[in-house]
């Protein structure tokens, strides 16, 4: 038993996301959408066979080969979804084949109260619940209307003084446009706080990821968002998607600044730092803090990108910063070590090789840029 329900588990779980597209976000409400088209074409299966064979035991092929016809679309809504990359069109193809299914139903069985006109109440919930109160409220107008056609033509004459019996197709007509009517409008409702809930969720789900990627003191990606960029990065690289540079940034002597300044200040001072490379940094890039007083950065690679003169750019920006509101006039210099992933080597590697240039920049007297690739670059200030 324990097996059949995984392997059932596991084959649903494969059609749900062989229907989805890559691009979806599995969190998303268009997600839920697709998850309830496929649950309902699924349901659809043995609702669909048990009519079919009821019809067919009664012997009414008319009516068992087109339920057969319509079920057929809508068992294949789902693929009808995966093709057209649109799921108004498959759950409208959805609810035409329904509808035109139970209209003939009542229309060959001459009938308002058939057990096909039953089914007009489901067809705006159905849209409704498939993520459209638009075309929940047009299949009411419909229904609506379908259900006064029938009356129409096969209802019965009212009799104001008539017994219950003789009134029994216009009280059924009057039951059915009131109940789809109030039934619509509580599911409306009940989709409308479901989404509203899950728009809460996923608002705090994103201040959660923030809290999670963020470093809390400079606001800038903390050590964990920056290892999940790097392992992207690196397998985008290994992909042949292009490679990247890593440069370590580490201020220099910030322990004299938070001994004889206080560490409150040497707070400021790395929120400044933070701050000013952070503009500088180009969108596609990532920059981070590594820890304590160290940050880095990834920088994607382009053939007009200079990754020594960017480095360079920081190292200039950050000597320059002027930090008045500690009160007291401090130099702030970094010490950079910058290395290229090379194809073949994992990224902790390369992070290795920014640390022994970063190494070498305070070796050499800091407020420089060392590249791990070729000899320490000038210091151009
Ligand atoms: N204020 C403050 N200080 C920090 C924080 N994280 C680490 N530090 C301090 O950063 C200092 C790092 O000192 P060292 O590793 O000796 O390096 P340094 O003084 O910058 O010297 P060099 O790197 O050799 O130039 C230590 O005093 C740490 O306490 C922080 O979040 N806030």
């Amino acid at each position: 038993m324990e097996r059949l329900t995984k392997f059932l588990q596991h084959s649903y779980l494969s059609l749900l996301a062989r229907v989805t597209p890559p691009e979806v976000d599995p969190n998303s409400e268009e997600a839920d959408d697709i998850a309830r088209l496929l649950n309902l074409a699924l349901l659809a299966v043995p609702v669909l066979a048990g009519f079919v064979a009821e019809f067919a035991f009664f012997g009414i092929w008319q009516l068992a080969l087109s339920l057969a016809l319509a079920g057929v679309v809508m068992v294949a809504s789902p693929w009808i979804y995966w093709k057209s990359a649109s799921l108004a069109v498959a759950r409208e193809s959805f609810l035409i084949s329904l509808f035109v299914f139970k209209l003939f139903e009542s229309m060959f069985l001459a009938s308002v109260s058939s057990p096909g006109s039953m089914w007009f109440i489901a067809m705006p919930t159905i849209a409704i619940l498939l993520g459209s109160v638009l075309s929940g409220v047009c299949w009411l107008g419909i229904t609506t209307a379908s259900l006064l056609v029938l009356y129409h033509l096969y209802g019965g004459t009212v009799s104001m003084f008539g017994n219950v019996q003789q009134n029994m197709d216009f009280m059924y007509t009057f039951s059915m446009i009131f109940l789809s009517v109030g039934i619509v409008c509580f599911v409306a409702m009940v989709d409308a706080s479901r989404k509203k809930a899950f728009r809460r969720l996923q608002d705090a789900n994103a201040v959660i990821r923030q809290l999670a990627i963020r470093d809390p003191l400079t606001g800038i990606f903390n050590r964990r968002y920056i290892w999940e960029r790097m392992q992207e990065e690196e397998q985008g690289a290994q992909g042949n998607a292009g490679t990247f540079h890593i440069c370590l940034i580490d201020l220099d002597r910030f322990k004299q600044i938070n001994d004889t300044m206080g560490h409150a200040a040497g707070d400021l001072v790395l929120q400044a730092v933070a701050k000013s490379i952070q503009s500088e940094v180009r969108e596609e890039d990532c920059f981070g803090r590594y820890g304590g007083e160290e940050f880095i950065l990834i920088l994607k690679s382009c053939d007009s990108f200079n990754p020594g003169a960017f480095a360079e750019r920081i190292r200039q920006r950050v000597a320059a910063l002027s930090l008045g509101e500690l009160g007291a006039k401090i130099q702030v210099t970094v010490s950079m070590g910058i290395a290229q992933f090379r194809h073949g080597e994992s990224f902790s590697e390369t992070i290795n090789r920014a640390d022994s240039a970063l190494y070498t920049a305070k070796a050499s007297g800091r407020n420089r840029v060392v590249s791990a690739e070729a000899a320490p670059l000038p210091l151009s200030a």
